[in-house]
């Protein structure tokens, strides 16, 4: 049997079907430790272990973590491709099933504030990325900096992940708001982390729906919800994803089913016109997506 039915049989993540055009999903919060990070990392390895083509940008700059969740040791980052050191496929790591990621680095001011026109310089370098992947998924840092708004902006979803705080929620709300009123961005993926039962996680969804149908002019569509899990910190511990280390856990389950419903999206939003957006030349991949 080949690796790849072996990894979705094992994954019980039967949904395969023909390859995708690439898809750019931004993981994004504005409140710090709602999950960004371990929501961004499980949804990759769920989508790899379904047999899908996955890349996974560490788009939190000066505060990376991707490369230790997944005990990764990279030797480049992408301080490396702004210097001209390198090109972006040089900065690829390997992670398990087939997951591939792109690190950034921890603890590097200059990468903390980078100017516009070197996000725009990440951003641009996927136009000359040689094998497109199926699902681009760029973890964004807290806040609702300018990285944050122009990585967001520059995928084709977003992705917000809330929980259970009165500040997740507020902080929630005023992405959206940037990204809506400044980026042209109006339609929201919300996700609900931590989740102590099934009503919590809608609750939540339903709670910031409310305002926001109020304020602002954006769609918000549930994509489901993760419960709170010790095997989630078991699995950090192990350096390795939950979905891969405890596939039948809780959280795990939660994952495999954000992983499945991103797989069943219908087309993408054609996107705003000059607007910088990731594989936006994407004329020779044939995907026929609008640009
Ligand atoms: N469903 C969950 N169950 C239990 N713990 C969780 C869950 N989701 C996240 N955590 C834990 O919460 C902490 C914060 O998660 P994570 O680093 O993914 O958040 P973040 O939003 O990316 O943070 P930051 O804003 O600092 O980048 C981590 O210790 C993580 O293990």
């Amino acid at each position: 049997m080949n690796t790849h039915v072996e990894n979705t049989q094992a994954a019980g993540l039967e949904w395969l079907s023909d390859r995708r055009p690439t898809r750019s999903i931004a993981i994004a919060g504005g409140k710090g430790g709602v999950g960004k990070t371990t929501v961004a990392v499980n949804l990759g390895m769920a989508l790899a272990m379904g047999g899908r083509d996955v890349l996974l940008l560490d788009a939190d700059l000066g505060m990376a973590n991707i490369d230790v969740l997944l005990g990764l040791q990279p030797v480049r980052h992408l301080g490396h491709m702004l210097e001209g050191a390198c090109r972006i496929e040089d900065l690829v790591l390997d992670a398990a099933h087939g997951l591939k990621v792109i690190p950034a680095t921890s603890g590097t001011r200059r990468m903390a504030q980078l100017p516009n026109i070197e996000h725009a310089a990440v951003i641009r370098a996927f136009d000359e990325y040689p094998l497109a992947p199926e699902y681009l998924i760029v973890d964004t840092a807290a806040g609702i900096s300018d990285s944050v708004s122009m990585f967001a902006a520059a995928s084709d979803e977003v992705v917000v992940v809330v929980c259970d705080e009165p500040a997740s929620l507020t902080d929630a709300y005023a992405l959206i708001k940037v990204l809506s009123r400044e980026f042209a961005v109006n339609r929201f993926r919300i996700v609900a982390n931590m989740v102590r039962h099934a009503q919590e996680g809608r609750a939540l969804f339903e709670k910031l729906s409310r305002v926001t149908s109020r304020f602002l002019e954006v769609s918000l569509d549930f994509m489901g919800m993760v419960p709170h899990d010790e095997y989630l910190r078991q699995a950090i511990r192990r350096q390795a994803a939950v979905v891969d280390a405890w596939p039948s856990s809780r959280s795990a389950v939660g994952f495999k089913n954000l992983a499945r419903s991103v797989d069943t999206w219908g087309e993408p939003e054609p996107r705003v016109q000059g607007r910088i957006g990731f594989f936006a030349d994407r004329a020779h991949l044939g995907g026929g997506l609008p640009l």
